[in-house]
């Protein structure tokens, strides 16, 4: 059966880990090393699909725990699926539900048949199984899908840490048999073992024998430092199959980005840049600019000099900021489109960079100007 998800390796960086690549989905094709906007609850908020097509989005991130508490996968299902549901006809991806239930709910408890919790809407007594994670995500219809899982705390202990993958890799494998639509949705296995080489290397060899046609490496961007993820990178994508695709899940800012895509990472996600514009927070060449900062009052420049976006070409730093200080949405709108701009477009800087060999040159020079020091 023809899988619904392939990757193509195109060309691989001489002098690093770094691989240009496209992924395959039944609504399209997409060059990687991408970054993928995140969509929470079926919504990039404050952008139209025009937005996010013009701004080059491939595939959006929706989320199995929020869309099963509201409005619940039998509307989304009637409705068609996600795609149908917010008019997008580009790649969805679906994160399971696992790591939000451990950042949102209340109260939970794990067990080997999955997690008992209390809905952070309204307290209400919840399960969700591996079984049901995936039913659900089928009802959604993602393009891609990820496995159930658990996300434990970066600095847990060995012994439990070592019980959580065990566990991880046994739910992958019930999630495997209970997928219904393995023709037109791609389930990714997700690695786990915090900081334990070894742990991420029983992960691995259980889920690479599982044969999934892609894999997420979980567990990081919780708190760690960019060393040590950075640390974990260097020996876990080698692990993983040259020939699918690296899914960093959670990640995140323009250097850990630059860093991954170094070390053999394809994908990426993250609600960063639409949650800092919120704020007013915004993501340029030279390094972070707070718009509402009274500085700006007067400062008729785009957000970023060096951005070619819709937003830099039309819009200036003290209309932006009057908007954001006034609470008006348009406000957080710009900032949001920009921010989100920003990073898919720094990945399409990256790829020129694999393909002309000087992704290290690129990186010193971004660091430079944005005003990152070594970690
Ligand atoms: N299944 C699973 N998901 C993970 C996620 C969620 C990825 N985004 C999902 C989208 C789908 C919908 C919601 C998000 C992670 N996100 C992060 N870090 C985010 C850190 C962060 C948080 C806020 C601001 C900036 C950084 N680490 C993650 C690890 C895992 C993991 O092991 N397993």
């Amino acid at each position: 059966m023809e899988p619904a998800i392939k990757y193509r390796l195109i060309k691989k960086e001489k002098h690093t880990g770094a691989r240009l690549g496209e992924i395959v989905t039944p609504h399209g094709t997409f060059k990687t090393p991408m970054f993928m906007p995140v969509g929470t609850q079926a919504s990039v908020k404050t952008m139209a699909p025009e937005d996010l097509k013009e701004m080059g989005a491939g595939i959006i991130l929706s989320n199995t725990y929020h869309l099963w508490l509201r409005p619940g996968e039998d509307i989304v299902e009637k409705a068609g699926g996600l795609h149908k549901f917010m008019n997008w006809d580009r790649g969805v991806l679906t994160d399971s539900g696992g790591f939000q239930v451990f950042s949102l709910a209340k109260l939970r408890d794990i067990s080997e048949e999955g997690v008992a919790f209390k809905s952070h809407l309204n307290g209400e007594k919840l399960f969700l199984s591996p079984e049901k994670a995936i039913h659900v995500e089928n009802a959604l219809g993602a393009d891609i899908m990820m496995s159930f899982d658990e996300c434990p705390p970066f600095f847990e202990s060995y012994d439990y840490v070592k019980k959580s993958v065990e566990r991880t890799s046994r739910w992958a494998e019930r999630g495997l048999i209970a997928h219904q639509n393995p023709a037109t949705q791609g389930l990714f296995g997700i690695v786990q073992g915090a900081g334990f080489e070894d742990l991420r290397r029983q992960s691995a060899r259980d889920l690479v024998g599982m044969d999934f046609p892609g894999y997420s490496i979980g567990g990081l961007s919780v708190g760690e430092s960019k060393g040590e993820m950075n640390r974990v990178l260097d020996f876990t994508t080698p692990m993983l199959p040259e020939d699918k695709p690296r899914y960093l899940m959670g990640v995140g800012s323009p250097d850990a980005l630059i860093d991954g895509v170094i070390r053999g990472v394809d994908m990426f996600d993250c609600v960063l840049p639409t949650r800092i514009a919120r704020n007013g927070t915004t993501m340029t060449s030279q390094g972070r600019l707070v718009v509402k900062n009274a500085k700006y009052s007067e400062d008729f420049r785009p957000l970023d000099p060096k951005c070619d976006c819709y937003v830099c070409k039309n819009y200036t730093r003290a209309y932006i900021r009057h908007l954001i200080k006034a609470d008006e949405t348009f406000g957080i709108h710009l900032t949001s489109y920009h921010n989100l701009y920003f990073l898919i477009n720094l990945m399409h800087q990256v790829q020129d960079a694999i393909e002309q060999d000087n992704l290290l040159e690129f990186r010193e020079a971004f660091f430079e100007e944005y005003g990152y020091n070594e970690n």
